[in-house]
């Protein structure tokens, strides 16, 4: 089994939908992957399987060598760092910081009463530093601007030493600046060989941070194609992911896709045409 995740033909049904269907992926220890495809592709119900708050319907869904449905899943998600909306949105407004970072050691968000370490209130002091929010520590976290929250929540989700984390769509909501401020960011934390594995979803291929180095695509809950950027983010790929002709460009280490126009439609259209749908 994989060291980090390892889905064999994992499926989750609600109803008579099915939301993901013969999922199979392996993430390894030191990959940096990126799972992109449209809107209701299925991105956020993966990363709710890998983060341990949802099992497989049929399929085999291992997270840190730990099978989903036969662990405590209690202590497997500590292990595990989130950065999400649904985690942003129950951090209380009032909650300063510093303590929106410290309080992720203990599994909590809103500080009450609780003594913590000075070793804890040390290490989030320096993640808020590496993610450049070091001088909002004692702002309340409701205060801040987006890309700022954006900065505190990996802040948090990094505080438990994790051996994965997940980001949910991180750079969604920000402006050019904040994109590319958190794509650079991102970037460091891809190449520190003492990071953990790490799964970034997005919509777009111009969020992601050089250094990752494998992509999964995913369309109507089915895999389109996995494995490396290099060789996997292809305009045959992302038209067939998007269900529309596109164009993809490579500029250095970061990527860019457009609609293609009618000249180059005929090398990426007989891809989206022959999608499902
Ligand atoms: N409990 C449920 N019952 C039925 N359908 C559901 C349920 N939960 C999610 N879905 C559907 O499953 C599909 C996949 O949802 P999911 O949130 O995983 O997609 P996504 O790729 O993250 O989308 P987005 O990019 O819009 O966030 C969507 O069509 C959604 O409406």
């Amino acid at each position: 089994m994989s060291d980090v995740l390892e889905f064999a033909g994992v499926g989750v049904r609600r109803g008579t939908t099915d939301l993901l269907s013969g999922v199979d992926w392996s993430v390894e220890e030191g990959e940096r992957w990126v799972v992109i495809g449209p809107n209701g592709a299925g991105k956020t119900t993966l990363l709710q399987l890998a983060s341990g708050r949802m099992h497989p319907t049929t399929g085999v869904a291992g997270v840190l060598g730990e099978v989903l449905g036969a662990v405590d899943v209690f202590e497997l998600r500590p292990r595990i760092g989130v950065s999400s909306a649904a985690v942003a949105d129950r951090i209380p407004a009032e909650e300063r910081v510093s303590d929106v970072v410290v309080t992720a050691a203990y599994g909590v968000v809103g500080r009450w009463r609780e003594q913590y370490d000075e070793s804890d209130e040390q290490r989030a002091a320096e993640l808020l530093q590496a993610l450049g929010v070091a001088h909002l520590s004692t702002r309340r976290f409701g205060t801040l601007s987006e890309g700022e929250r954006k900065r505190v929540q990996i802040a948090r989700a990094l505080m438990t030493d994790p051996e994965l984390m997940l980001l949910d769509e991180p750079a969604a909501g920000l402006d050019l600046r904040g994109r590319e401020d958190l794509v650079g960011r991102l970037s460091v934390l891809a190449q520190d060989l003492d990071a953990p594995a790490l799964v970034l979803v997005t919509h777009h291929v111009e969020e992601i941070p050089p250094g990752f180095t494998d992509i999964l695509m995913l369309r109507e809950g089915r895999v389109v194609a996995a494995g490396p950027i290099e060789l996997t983010l292809t305009a045959e790929n992302l038209s067939e992911t998007f269900g529309l002709p596109l164009v993809v460009d490579r500029h250095g280490d970061r990527w860019a896709a457009r609609a293609a126009a009618t000249g180059d439609a005929a090398a990426a259209g007989a891809a989206a045409g022959d999608a499902p749908r």
